[in-house]
């Protein structure tokens, strides 16, 4: 379980994030959603470890994540907004050289199902001369190398057709289901938070999201 208790975050005394809690059970996808510049990403960060609060404590089941923050980071995997691979490499590459960085093993044949369970089947091509959307599932795909407990997307199907993006969403969901996986996702787009999340968290002042999402019969909880 992730416990998130009372965090705030400000830069140069402005406050992004006032005084967040919730929790997120095991098997969970939480949805996360608010304007541009609400705050969804500096979330994110704070949770992958990447940022610190500047108050409030956060827990993922018995470890703190002020003292335990290396045991914790075994256990996520980060899909930032920014695409981060080898453009240079072929996509086997790309998911050799970061499965070299992973503390889980992996043979070929394993990471080449997990790309082909992010419907990416070019595994021999350099990274160069794929899609952007092709791309993004190869981010995707090596955010799953470790097998994390707890997975962070920050609007990971950004540019991913619709067909892939069932299929990533269908997986996903069989990920948080069976495997007890928690999952957090940002996304802009309302469809896909109705369909594929089993709560909302909305940031920000604008209660447009809120309201709209509701009205869809969703659990909403707003900050
Ligand atoms: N390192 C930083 N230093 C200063 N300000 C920052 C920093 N990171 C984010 N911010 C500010 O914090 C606010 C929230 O940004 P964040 O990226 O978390 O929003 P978001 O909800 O993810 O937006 P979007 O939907 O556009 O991706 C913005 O005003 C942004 O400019």
């Amino acid at each position: 379980m992730l416990n998130i208790e009372s965090i705030s975050k400000s830069f140069q005394r402005k406050r992004i994030l006032d005084h967040l809690s919730f929790q997120v059970e095991a098997g969970e996808i939480v949805g996360l959603v608010g304007e541009n510049g609400a705050g969804k990403s500096t979330l994110l960060n704070i949770l992958a470890t990447t940022m610190k609060p500047s108050s409030g404590d956060i827990y993922f089941n018995e470890w703190n994540y002020r003292k335990d923050r290396k045991t914790i980071r075994k256990h996520i995997g980060f899909v930032p907004q920014d695409i981060a691979i080898w453009e240079q490499l072929t996509v086997e590459e790309n998911m050799v050289f970061f499965e070299k960085l992973a503390w889980k093993k992996k043979s070929k044949q394993q990471l080449k199902q997990i790309c082909l369970d992010m419907r990416l089947d070019r595994w021999h091509d350099p990274v160069k001369n794929l899609s952007g959307g092709m791309k993004r599932k190869l981010n995707l795909a090596i955010s799953l190398i470790h097998d994390p407990t707890v997975l962070l997307l920050d609007e990971p199907t950004v540019g991913i057709d619709l067909k892939s993006r069932k299929e990533i969403g269908a997986y996903l969901r069989k990920q948080a289901t069976e495997n007890g996986k928690i999952i957090i996702y940002t996304s802009h787009d309302m469809d896909e938070i109705k369909e594929l999340c089993d709560r909302v968290i909305t940031i920000g002042e604008d209660r447009f999201y809120t309201e709209l999402l509701k009205e869809a019969g969703k659990k909403v909880l707003s900050f």
